[in-house]
């Protein structure tokens, strides 16, 4: 089954801006770890964060969902353990390195595993690092990825080493299940730290929850004393890469929209996409008392060449890509190796499919591993492209908005993904008179390329 989208010629009314996956699923956690109740408001409701109530289930949580909030029983550290715990995180990669860093304090063993896509997501440097701290782990079918299984009973503390350009969630698993190692933990990060926002908020939770974290000044040492969470009220803010999309669509057509659900105070990294958008002459307002965020399009944005630094906003390159297409100009988007290691390896899928619509975009690699792109924009493309999601939620979204200012209908694989982080998605594009309708065949080429290897280990201090 695929997708037909029709283009529009016009982009206006008021959308809703979903709350943060990402914040929803670092709280469930965090409450599972507390003794005693904590209340979760705005919680984003979605696959993903199913995915991790589950495995906090799993870990003998208990979480009541009500309307506009969650209610969570922690389990202060006594997980259960009844010698038969399964963790299935399907292609969510937080839950995943989370659950197999924490599966390592249980007393029996754990299986941790996923779907397709996070079996081919690399994981060895997580899991050589949990075995540095006395983990016993070991891959089920492929050394270095999913499934695994962690014999359990062991996080004696002490060193591990992590390389920061790979994924920030390797340094959030570790700083999750640290607090219940034997003896403080300490990680030393070689290289530079991307998607460091990410850490932010894993810190951020944790200093919530009362545990002792301190970290150098350029994010690259860690260290965790061994303490308890405490339970904790978490309001969750707004989500800006499933905002980013919306955004996105605001600024390819001229005029007025307004998005609510948007405090404005988010320190995420993709908050960023607001910001991008005013050096592309799009303006922009938020009314913090009324949570909303005005965009005002002008006929003559979007020209000029642009250069965008993307380490710390990974989770927006594809949308970047989407704009890029656009620009009268050119946009070059560098600092997004980690993107390589996502669901698809983001950038090349953009390129390959964007390409097929005739857009001119290039590829960048460093030391061998495609870390960004350049795109050379048009007003317009003629569209009648099929175009594949390479198994991933955000390329789709990417992708629908770059289609809907193409002057013919788009075929579109994937769309059913919308349910892993913004399920809502179809909804709010319909409130700008986006007509989708269903095509029955088989989806185009929708197998993203092979395992991805871990890089070469960089010496801690190096480059
Ligand atoms: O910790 C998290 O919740 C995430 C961290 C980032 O991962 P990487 O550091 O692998 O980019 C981000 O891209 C991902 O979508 C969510
Ligand atoms: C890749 C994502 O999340 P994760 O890394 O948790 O799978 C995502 O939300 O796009």
């Amino acid at each position: 089954m695929r997708l037909r989208v029709e283009p529009i010629d016009s982009f206006t009314g008021t959308f809703r801006v979903p709350a943060s996956k990402p914040e929803t699923q670092r709280a469930i956690l965090a409450s599972t770890l507390a003794e005693g109740r904590s209340r979760i408001t705005n919680d984003l409701r979605c696959e993903e964060t199913e995915t991790m109530k589950r495995a906090c289930r799993a870990l003998g949580a208990e979480i009541v969902e009500h309307e506009g909030y969650l209610d969570i029983t922690g389990t202060g550290g006594q997980f259960k353990d009844d010698g038969r715990t399964v963790i299935r995180s399907d292609g969510s990669g937080l839950v995943f390195r989370t659950m197999t860093a924490l599966a390592s304090v249980l007393p029996s063993p754990v299986v941790v595993t996923g779907d397709e896509t996070l079996c081919k997501r690399v994981m060895s440097p997580l899991l050589d690092a949990l075995r540095d701290l006395g983990a016993d782990i070991e891959s089920i079918c492929r050394e270095g990825n999913a499934p695994v299984v962690n014999w359990g009973g062991r996080l004696a503390g002490g060193v591990c080493r992590l390389p920061g350009d790979v994924s920030s969630q390797f340094i959030t698993a570790i700083l999750f299940a640290a607090p219940f190692a034997e003896r403080p933990v300490e990680i030393e990060v070689a290289g530079r730290v991307h998607s460091m926002s990410y850490i932010e908020q894993t810190l951020h939770t944790l200093r919530q929850a009362g545990i002792d974290v301190t970290v150098s000044d350029d994010h690259r040492r860690y260290r965790v004393e061994p303490s308890l969470y405490r339970s904790q009220d978490v309001a969750v803010h707004e989500d800006y890469t499933s905002a980013s999309y919306l955004l996105a669509a605001a600024a390819l057509y001229p005029g007025r929209k307004v998005f609510t659900g948007v405090h404005g105070t988010s320190t995420q990294g993709e908050s960023a996409i607001v910001p991008i958008l005013e050096r592309l002459g799009v303006r922009t307002a938020f009314d913090r008392g009324a949570d909303t965020l005005t965009v005002d399009t002008p006929p003559d944005s979007m020209r000029g060449d642009f250069h965008i630094d993307a380490t710390d906003c990974p989770n927006i390159v594809p949308t970047l890509a989407a704009l890029g297409a656009y620009v009268d100009g050119t946009l070059r988007v560098t600092g997004a190796r980690v993107t390589h290691f996502h669901k698809a390896s983001r950038i090349e899928a953009m390129v390959g499919e964007l390409s097929k619509a005739g857009v001119d975009i290039r590829p960048r690699y460093e030391r061998g591993v495609c870390d960004g792109f350049e795109v050379r924009g048009r007003s317009t493309y003629p569209g009648g492209v099929e175009f594949s999601h390479w198994g991933d939620h955000r390329i789709f979204m990417s992708l629908f908005v770059a289609g809907l200012r193409m002057e013919s209908a788009n075929l579109y694989s994937g769309f059913e993904e919308v349910r892993l982080s913004f399920p809502a998605f179809f909804e709010e594009f319909a409130k700008a008179d986006v007509v989708t309708s269903a095509v029955d065949g088989p989806d185009a080429d929708p197998a993203p390329p092979g395992p991805r290897r871990a890089p070469a280990a960089v010496p801690v201090g190096g480059a």
